[in-house]
C-alpha cells in the first residue's frame, strides 16, 4: 500500500478566484523519494503544503477531493482533509513533517531545538529525551559535529548544519512522510551534497516528497518524478523514464530546457 494517495485533488487559495491545483492524482510509495518539478508558479509548493495541511495556518482555503494517509496500525487509508481538531493537526504534522527552503532553527540551544517537538508530544523523561535527541542528530548526520556544543545556540551553526538540525527536529518525531520544499536552494554545493546524501539515507525509514527547481537534483536522488504545469499534473512516472523517455511533449520540452 502507498503511504499517501492524492485523489482528484484541487486547491483554491482563500484570496484567489481560480484553482491553483486541478484534479491531481498521485501515489507516494513507501520508502521512496518522489520529486515534484515544473516551472515557477505551477503549484509544486501548493501541493506539497497540502500534504500536511500547513496551509491551514491561514483560514479560508478550499480543498476538494481526497488526500489519503496510511494509518499503519489499522492498515487503513484516512482522509487528512477531514481533520478539524487542533490536536489532530498537531498529530498530522508529526506524522508528516516539513523542511523549508530556508533553515528555520529556533533561537535556543541545539539540544532544545530537537527536544522541542518531543516535549510537545509528551516525552518528559530526561533520559529518554536525551536518547531520542542523540538518535535524531545521528540520523541527520550532525551528531559528530555538535556533540560537544549541545547547549550552545543553534543560531551559531552554518546554513547547512542548521538545515540538518531542522531535519533532525522532524526526524525525532519518527514521521512517516517527510516533505522537503526546496531544501538546498539556500545552500552552497558542499552543504547541498550533504543534504542530498542524507535524504537518500533517510528513505530507509521514511517516505519522502521533495519540491526542487534543480532537475539534476531530482534525477540524482528521486525514484519517482511528477511534472506539473499550470496547476495540472502533466506526467508522473519513475524518474529515469521522465528524464530519459517522457511520454508528454510538455515534459520533454521542460526537461530539455525549452521553457521554464
Ligand atoms: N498565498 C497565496 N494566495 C493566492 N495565490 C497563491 C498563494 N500562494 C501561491 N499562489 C498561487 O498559486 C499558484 C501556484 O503557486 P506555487 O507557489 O505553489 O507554485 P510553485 O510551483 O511552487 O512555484 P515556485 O517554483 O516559484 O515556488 C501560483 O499561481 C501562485 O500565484
Amino acid at each position: 500500500m502507498p503511504i499517501m494517495t492524492i485523489e482528484d485533488f484541487s486547491f483554491t487559495y482563500a484570496s484567489a478566484q481560480t484553482r491553483s491545483l486541478n484534479n491531481i492524482n498521485l501515489k507516494i510509495k513507501r520508502n521512496t523519494i518522489t520529486a515534484l518539478i515544473g516551472p515557477s508558479g505551477c503549484g509544486k509548493s501548493t501541493l506539497l503544503r497540502s500534504l500536511n495541511r500547513i496551509h491551514d495556518l491561514y483560514p479560508g482555503n478550499k480543498y476538494e477531493g481526497k488526500v489519503m494517509l496510511l494509518n499503519e496500525e489499522k492498515n487503513e487509508m484516512e482522509n487528512i482533509l477531514d481533520i478539524k481538531k487542533e490536536n489532530e493537526f498537531i498529530q498530522l504534522r508529526q506524522r508528516v513533517g516539513m523542511i523549508f527552503q530556508k533553515p528555520t532553527p529556533f533561537p535556543m540551544s541545539i539540544f532544545d531545538n530537537v527536544a522541542y517537538g518531543l516535549k510537545i508530544s509528551g516525552i518528559k523523561n530526561k533520559g529518554e529525551l536525551a536518547g531520542r535527541v542523540e538518535m535524531a542528530l545521528k540520523g541527520s548526520a550532525l551528531f559528530g559535529e555538535v556533540k560537544d556544543r549541545m547547549n550552545k545556540s543553534a543560531m551559531g551553526l552554518s546554513g547547512g548544519q542548521q538545515q540538518r538540525l531542522c531535519i533532525a527536529r522532524a526526524v525525532a518525531l519518527k514521521p512517516e512522510l517527510l516533505l522537503f520544499d526546496e531544501p538546498t536552494s539556500a545552500l552552497d554545493p558542499i552543504s547541498t551534497a550533504a543534504i542530498e546524501e542524507l535524504i537518500v539515507e533517510l528513505k530507509k525509514d521514511v517516505s519522502i516528497a521533495i519540491v526542487t527547481h534543480n532537475m539534476q537534483q531530482a534525477s540524482r536522488i528521486s525514484n519517482y518524478t511528477a511534472f506539473m504545469y499550470l496547476g495540472d499534473l502533466i506526467e508522473f512516472n519513475e524518474t529515469d523514464k521522465i528524464f530519459i523517455n517522457p511520454e508528454q511533449k510538455k515534459t520533454e520540452d521542460y526537461i530539455t530546457g525549452r521553457f521554464g
